[in-house]
């Protein structure tokens, strides 16, 4: 896997570098350590930037902490939120790890 699409909301907290995570189904848990990949927009596809991922961790909805919410630039409340709206009844999960590629 060589490409991610995030929604265009969290475009600016990546470039930030205030979201250094994002939490995926099994569908996207096939990043490989230290690869680059280059991300798009979800709604439009616009490339925006590459990211080195830095770990994949399965993870189950039920383990997800303020760490991670942290490492969203969320709250626990609002990354539970979201997660549940875009995997609802997915307990089996992936924390993606990355850094900018600058
Ligand atoms: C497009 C898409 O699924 N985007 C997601 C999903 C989960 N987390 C995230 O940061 N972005």
């Amino acid at each position: 896997m060589n490409s991610i699409t995030f929604y265009q909301r969290f475009e600016m907290d990546i470039l930030s570098q205030k979201k250094t995570i994002t939490i995926r189904d099994a569908s996207e848990k096939d990043f490989v350590p230290h690869s680059i990949v280059d991300v798009s927009t979800y709604e439009d596809g616009r490339w925006f930037c590459q990211l080195r991922i830095v770990s994949v961790t399965p993870i189950s909805f039920s383990e997800l902490t303020d760490v991670h919410a942290q490492q969203e630039n969320m709250t626990l409340e609002e990354l539970k939120q979201v997660i549940s709206d875009i995997y609802p009844e997915t307990p089996d999960l992936y924390v993606i790890a990355f850094e900018l590629v600058k």
